[in-house]
């Protein structure tokens, strides 16, 4: 790389006769900036002058070729400062707001005048010097300005809560400073350093300050003042040759109420505390605009998830999933790499990589809400040591999900039935993705020794089981479970000890931990798949079924198949004692494909070169150039991106081996190729196929290089949504 240079550049460095700030202006020096060496020759804490410090500072830039000028005033008077640089060198480019002073003491013992000298050099002096250089760099549009920012700030540290206080004040000053900066062109940002200086001096163990050295940190601090940088309003953490990007991040937060009408109250606060607090989806807010746009979705949400929900208690939550759950699942419903049909479940660099179908009843379980036994009669009661899985149910309705995602979930009980001696729950769930229904599910959960309260024995609301036909099955798959099958089936979100813990289980009357119901569901739900849908989860509409009787880890699960229209119907038994454990169950497909039929000799895959005939180009370029803006968003997704590397690459070719070129590899050597069909590559440039679609569908896929593959696949998701 060609050495990053600021020749024609002056840059002020406060306090940078020592320390962090020497190092800065030494590098900025040999670089070709000319440098203010600013520095008033005070102790640490401030007290005395000296010019000595800079003076020195300057000689060493002057012996080595460089041009600096030293300048003693107080960063209180940044203004002088700043006016050094214009007398000197007629400009000022680049500001190093360093200058810095320590007055640790307790907090009770902090007198007025720690404070407000701690105040007046960090914050303070570095107002009075970026507002003196601000006009100039507003003029010019450029600038280049570094706050220096501790981890005293943004963590606290004892001692030092005048420090701190300052320290964290500077971020907000950055902040602020790189959204009024945005137009001209002036970049300003924060470092965290961590160094052996003046004020780390007998702070720091021996060892430590001596690895800590100042020079490896300022080329962190040279990159972020050069004109090549782009970032602003970044916290850099730097030390020990380190950088690491910091930020603030927010939750996903709750309504503290249930409708718009309801009060918020102390206790309805604590109520929600939990999801208040929950970090699972926070997210980095780029922007204060963002906070508003966010507020107003969520009371939009919030006002339409009360309408939706109306007198109906419902639970509200999110979901998200990514590659690596997929195939966890897969691996707990006893996927195994020994069948290779089972490869496009558990690898995530599998052309066909796919969901389960089964996996997406998860996100419908709402195992953490409370509403089941909320929603138990009087002096009836519900929690892990009484419920059982009793029957499930999921229908999709929209396009089969991805492969990652998150969805909103609603769940909601429907009924409570009073099955004598014990109640059945039936619960509802929505799962909704950018608001939109893509599946619902349904279960029942059988809470034993609860019944009698005189409810309901049946619910017109509930999704029916139905029984298999009284022949002989068409066909059986046989499967072991594994003894770890439901230790490895619990990672995937089902924590109830029922299903690990022996002491659990004998209390429940179990001779050992039993499986998931969901385990056993999964595990047949994929033999049907295998053998009549063509192992596509795509083909699946909806899935029922019941359980009758526990399985445990080790049995072998028969699953009894009969087909009638485009229902599946099945029975799964445990092999080793007859009994059947799920019953009145079926897999509605929108088409049977018989194991036989599925299994089609693998296509002939249309080969990359397809891609590049002329003659197709010639009619890509012109469907493009007869909607030029359509095909901009929509066939130009793919090279979008990879023109963004800076490399050229020939638009409307979509020719991978640039994507190679791209990632590095050797220049003629494509690691990629890519599978699609002409009619549809013309689609997807015309603007009549959506290249996420045609992702999704499977009508266009990426294999080779499963790193790149990888890169590609989400660009054409991400970009296809511009
Ligand atoms: C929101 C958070 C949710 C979190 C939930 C999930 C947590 C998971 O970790 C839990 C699990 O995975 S448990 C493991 C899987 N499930 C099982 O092993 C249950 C197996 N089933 C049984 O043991 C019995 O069927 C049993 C005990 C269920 C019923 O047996 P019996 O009491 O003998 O019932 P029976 O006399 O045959 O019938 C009585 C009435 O109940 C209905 N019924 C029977 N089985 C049912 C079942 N599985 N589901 C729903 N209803 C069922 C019958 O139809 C009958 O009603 P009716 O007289 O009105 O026809």
């Amino acid at each position: 790389m060609d050495q990053l240079r600021f020749d024609g550049r002056v840059a002020v460095v406060t306090g940078a006769g020592n320390g962090l700030g020497k190092e800065y202006a030494l590098l900025l020096g040999s670089r070709g900036a000319k440098v203010v060496v600013n520095d008033l020759g005070g102790a640490r804490d401030g007290a005395g002058q000296s010019a000595n410090f800079a003076d020195e500072v300057v000689k060493q830039i002057k012996d080595k070729g460089g041009v600096a000028v030293a300048d003693y005033n107080s960063v209180v008077e940044g203004e002088k400062i700043i006016k050094t640089a214009i007398d000197n060198f007629g400009r000022i480019d680049i500001l190093i707001n360093n200058a810095g002073i320590l007055r640790d003491r307790s907090f009770a013992k902090i007198s007025d005048q720690d404070w407000d000298l701690v105040f007046a050099v960090h914050m303070k002096g570095s107002f009075k010097t970026t507002q003196a250089a601000w006009e100039i760099f507003k003029k010019q549009k450029y600038g280049r300005v570094v706050m220096t920012s501790s981890n005293a700030g943004l963590l606290g540290n004892f001692g030092q809560a005048n420090y701190s206080a300052a320290k964290l004040g500077l971020v907000g000053l950055a902040n602020t400073l790189a959204i009024e900066g945005e137009k001209y062109n002036i970049k300003v940002n924060t470092i965290v350093p961590t160094a052996a200086s003046r004020l780390t001096q007998d702070i720091l163990p021996p060892s430590m300050f001596e690895a800590m050295k100042p020079d490896l940190i300022a080329p962190v601090v040279g990159y972020m003042v050069h004109e090549s940088f782009e970032g602003t309003g970044l916290i850099i953490d730097s030390t020990l040759g380190f950088a690491t990007k910091t930020h603030l991040v927010r939750a996903e937060g709750s309504a503290l109420r249930k409708k718009p009408t309801d009060p918020v109250t102390i206790e309805s606060v604590k109520q929600n505390w939990d999801k208040v607090v929950d970090m699972k989806d926070a997210k980095h807010i780029q922007k204060i605009s963002e906070v508003t746009v966010n507020l107003v979705d969520k009371l939009q949400d919030f006002e339409d998830r009360s309408k939706m929900d109306g007198d109906r208690e419902s639970y509200w939550t999110t979901y998200s999933y990514n590659s690596k759950d997929l195939s966890l699942y897969a691996l707990g419903v006893g996927a195994s790499v020994v069948n290779p049909s089972d490869l496009k479940f558990l690898y995530e660099g599998h052309e066909d990589f796919v969901a389960l179908p089964t996996y997406f009843i998860l996100a419908g379980m709402c195992m953490e809400a409370p509403i089941v036994a909320q929603s138990m009669p009087p002096g009836k009661h519900a929690d892990f040591t009484n419920i059982l899985h009793g029957e499930q149910y999921i229908e999709f309705v929209g396009d089969y999900p991805r492969t990652e995602g998150t969805f909103t979930t609603r769940c909601y009980v429907v009924d409570i039935l009073d099955k004598g001696s014990s109640a059945v729950a039936v619960v509802n769930s929505e799962i909704y993705q950018d608001k939109e229904l893509i599946y619902r599910t349904q279960q029942h959960i059988f809470v034993l020794g609860q019944g009698g309260f005189g409810g309901p024995r049946a619910s017109k609301l509930a999704t029916e089981v139905a029984p298999a036909p009284k022949r002989k099955p068409d066909a059986v798959v046989e499967q072991r479970t594994a003894e770890d099958q439901a230790a490895l089936y619990r990672l995937s979100g089902d924590y109830n000890p029922l299903h690990i813990d022996p002491n659990m289980a004998t209390t429940a009357g179990h001779p050992k931990p039993i499986l998931h119901g969901l385990a056993t569901l999964g595990i047949s739900a994929r033999h049907v798949l295998a053998k009549y849908a063509g192992n596509n989860p795509a083909n699946v509409k909806a899935l029922k079924a019941r359980f009758v009787k526990p399985v445990l880890p080790g049995h072998t699960l028969a699953t009894e198949m009969w087909v009638e229209g485009t229902r599946v119907h099945f029975q799964t038994k445990v092999k080793e004692t007859g009994n059947v454990v799920i019953a009145g169950a079926y897999v509605d497909l929108k088409k049977v494909e018989s194991a036989a039929a599925a299994a089609p000799a693998a296509p002939a895959p249309q080969s990359a070169g397809a891609l590049k005939s002329d003659a197709l180009f010639a009619k890509i370029t012109e469907e493009v150039k007869k909607n030029p803006a359509k095909a901009k968003s929509i066939g130009g997704v793919f090279l979008y991106n990879i023109l963004d590397g800076g490399k050229t690459v020939k638009q409307w070719t979509l020719d991978l081996k640039a994507a190679a070129v791209f990632e590095g590899s050797p220049k003629g050597k494509p690691e990629v190729t890519m599978t699609v069909s002409d009619e549809d590559l013309l689609a997807i440039a015309s603007g009549s196929l959506n290249p996420q679609t045609a992702f999704m569908k499977g009508k266009l896929k990426i294999a080779g290089n499963i790193m790149l593959a990888q890169k590609l696949g989400p660009l054409l998701k991400s970009d296809a949504k511009l």
